[in-house]
């Protein structure tokens, strides 16, 4: 996987139809997705419960690009190897989920995998000041993860703070919440690189109708892309 700053969307799977993930993933790369994002929660972490490694192996096969792996589990460590396995390119693990961040991110690199860690909205960017040498992308929510379709909370100054804390860091900025083509244009611009899209990506669409993907996907894109015309 290597790196670059352009704009990638990734859409999240948390919004895709739950009886046919293996066809979605198919359907959003289809349609110019560039990662495809998989939410797992544990339902201790956050009030909900989504996938487990099984799942990501399961769809790794329908994924051509990035597998993005965000784990919104506590306890994370016990969990790294099996998502490796799985077949994630990058597992990205909360600061606020467990006292041994760094341990975590070195685990991470050490299973094979780029290593990301996300930050609550509540969670401040000098959180993660020391870590910027251990990390590959920074998660910036942008709502309390848990749900998808959520109102998106501005997290500009974080994002920028975040963007000069990185300087020429080979280090992605993530957003996780609320991205569509209203708010691509505030994250882009305040410096992230790759937009995470769940209801606005698969808005309108379905497995046996996918081009309202390739229409959402664009116009996410256009509006982020927007900023540097
Ligand atoms: O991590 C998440 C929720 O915890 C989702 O990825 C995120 O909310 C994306 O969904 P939407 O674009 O619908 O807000």
């Amino acid at each position: 996987m290597s790196f670059d700053r352009s704009i990638k969307i990734a859409p999240s799977i948390l919004a895709a139809d739950f009886a046919n993930f293996g066809a979605e993933c198919e359907a959003v790369e289809a349609q110019g997705a560039d990662w495809v994002h998989v939410d797992v929660m544990d339902g201790h972490f956050v009030p909900n419960i989504t996938f487990g490694p099984a799942m990501c192996a399961a769809i790794r096969p329908h994924i051509k690009g990035v597998m993005d792996v965000h784990l919104m589990i506590s306890p994370v460590d016990p969990y790294i190897d099996a998502f490796a396995a799985a077949g994630a390119d990058v597992i990205t693990a909360h600061v606020e989920a467990g006292p041994h961040i760094h341990r975590t991110l070195q685990a991470i690199r050490a299973a094979g995998a780029k290593a990301g860690v996300a930050l609550n909205p509540g969670t401040p960017a000098e959180s993660v000041a020391h870590l910027l040498d251990l990390t590959d992308l920074i998660c910036v929510m942008t709502v309390n993860p848990g749900f998808g379709g959520q109102k998106f909370i501005d997290m500009g100054d974080k994002i920028r703070t975040l963007r000069a804390m990185i300087g020429d860091r080979p280090v992605h900025i993530e957003i996780d919440g609320g991205v569509d083509p209203k708010t691509a244009p505030l994250v882009a611009q305040a410096g992230a690189d790759v937009l995470v899209a769940g209801s606005a990506a698969f808005k309108g669409g379905s497995v046996s109708n996918p081009a309202p993907y390739g229409e959402n996907i664009r116009a996410i894109r256009a509006a982020a892309e927007g900023v540097w015309a």
